[in-house]
């Protein structure tokens, strides 16, 4: 298997050559699975999955977005595609993820596949994308897929602190709230790892496969070892409409229903909770204010429940500004022109060009106030000073996008890093949004409620 890697800047080494063609039903998609480098971006049966590298577009620093999109801008002009099903995931198709700060080692990543499988209600279809051939027959889901290794389970997992002990990350809430209480900030979202270790190497499908089972109206995602279940979507963007569902306020369930409707009701009216909320909504609106003709934002959060938290929910949408028609950028025989062009990252658009794509949007909004704080730079600063941990690409960007920019962003949260280095070893993650009125000891509470996804996704059981 030839796997290109280009340094963003550098020139696309091959054209990619690419075939969309429908196929019947192929059952789940994460079972299509191989265990090696397994890329997916699930919810409810539907969206897409890939494997193979054809191209992996490594980035970094504070321009890892606009470098992304550059490249991708660069691979598609020069690609052939026959695209015989034309729906949003169809044509080429790149995942990626990205870290949380700016100069984060992480940095970023964007993987083009070499099959990607994918359905939207009763439609499904495969892509075949590969270099320097040209169209040939149309390719089959027997062929693409080949034979699978059954999946294994990980054994018995060991968890460990990870850089902050359970005990010690109170006082780093604590702090957080006396920063707030002195004016640094109004809110910061502060958080933990964890250290699992696994008895065999992970298989990534077996954690997909139960996250997908457990928190099917979350999107189970994974890409260059980034595994979780997000239920916050950063952004969406197809043909001009904007969608985000944004997260904040939380309340952990009893596993009693009538107790988890009453604490709903508790929620919805906890002036600490939409306190949180409000201010995760108005960094969400404000960020995608300049690209949009128009915004609907709820007057009232819903409450959004999960197996093991309620969250206070905003579905926050917007139409984009003229100039997004859903034109390709790369299209059939490479209609793009001007390589190289592009959004050229957070905020500006090219005249001619379609309006920003959903990872020019993605960067706008990220971090939002749900993940990072308010004001967004004071809360920067305080999370690099308080938290002691590196994110890595922990509640960064996690999604796909397609040739003519429209896609899903997650924001990467009930996830887990896996070790490039050790496949027995991962990093949990979970944080709390911090105001005035937070409880050290409500908040840890909180943290491990969140840490529930990955530590079932990892049981054996
Ligand atoms: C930061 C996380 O979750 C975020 C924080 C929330 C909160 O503090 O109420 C809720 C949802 C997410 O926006 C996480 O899961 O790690």
């Amino acid at each position: 298997m030839t796997v290109s890697s280009t340094p963003a800047g550098n020139a696309v080494p091959q054209p990619l050559v690419v075939r969309t063609v429908a196929v019947d039903d192929p059952g789940a998609l994460l079972a299509l699975l191989p265990q090696d480098a397994p890329l997916a971006w699930v919810r409810r049966g539907d969206g897409l999955v890939g494997w193979g590298e054809v191209l992996r577009i490594p980035v970094s620093g504070p321009d890892r977005f606009a470098a992304a999109e550059d490249a991708w801008h660069r691979v598609l002009a020069h690609a052939v595609v026959r695209d015989e099903v034309g729906l949003p995931g169809t044509g080429p198709v790149a995942f990626g993820s990205f870290a949380f700060e700016e100069d984060s080692p992480r940095g970023g990543v964007v993987v083009v596949p070499r099959v990607v499988v994918g359905r939207r209600g009763t439609t499904a279809w495969l892509t075949t994308i590969d270099t320097g051939a040209t169209i040939g027959p149309a390719p089959s889901l027997a062929r693409a897929a080949g034979s699978r290794r059954p999946v294994t389970a990980p054994g018995a997992v060991r968890y460990d602190d990870g850089a902050v002990p359970a005990a010690d990350w109170r006082d780093v809430v604590a702090q957080g709230v006396a920063a707030i209480r002195d004016g640094e900030v109004e809110k910061v979202v502060l958080a933990r790892d964890v250290v699992a270790t696994t008895e065999r190497p992970l298989d990534p499908r077996w954690v997909l496969g139960r996250l997908a089972d457990a928190y099917p109206s979350c999107w189970t995602f994974s890409v260059d070892g980034l595994l979780g279940a997000t239920p916050e979507l950063l952004v969406r963007s197809e043909k001009g409409l904007v969608t985000s569902r944004v997260l904040a306020g939380t309340i952990r369930r009893t596993g009693d229903d009538a107790a988890d409707l009453a604490r709903a009701a508790i929620l919805a009216h906890s002036s600490k909770d939409l306190e949180e909320h409000e201010y995760a909504v108005s960094s969400v609106a404000d960020a995608l204010a300049p690209y949009c003709s128009s915004t609907n934002v709820p007057d009232v959060p819903f409450v959004l429940h999960l197996p093991n938290v309620l969250h206070l929910a905003s579905d926050v949408t917007g139409v984009l500004a003229a100039g997004h028609g859903g034109v390709g950028i790369g299209g059939a025989g490479g209609a793009a022109g001007g390589a190289g062009a592009g959004t050229g990252g957070a905020g500006a658009t090219v005249p001619g060009l379609p309006g920003p794509s959903s990872l020019a949007l993605a960067a706008a909004l990220h971090p939002t106030a749900a993940v990072c704080g308010t004001p967004t730079e004071a809360a920067r600063a305080l999370i690099a000073r308080l938290e002691g941990m590196e994110r890595g690409r922990y509640a960064g960007p996690v999604g796909w996008f397609g040739a003519d920019g429209d896609g899903e962003w997650g924001i990467a949260l009930r996830s887990a890093e896996v070790d490039p280095q050790d496949p027995h070893r991962l990093r949990l993650f979970a944080g709390c949004g911090i105001v005035a009125a937070s409880d050290p000891a409500a908040e840890l509470a909180e943290s491990e409620a969140k840490l529930v996804p990955m530590r079932h996704a990892l049981a054996s059981d």
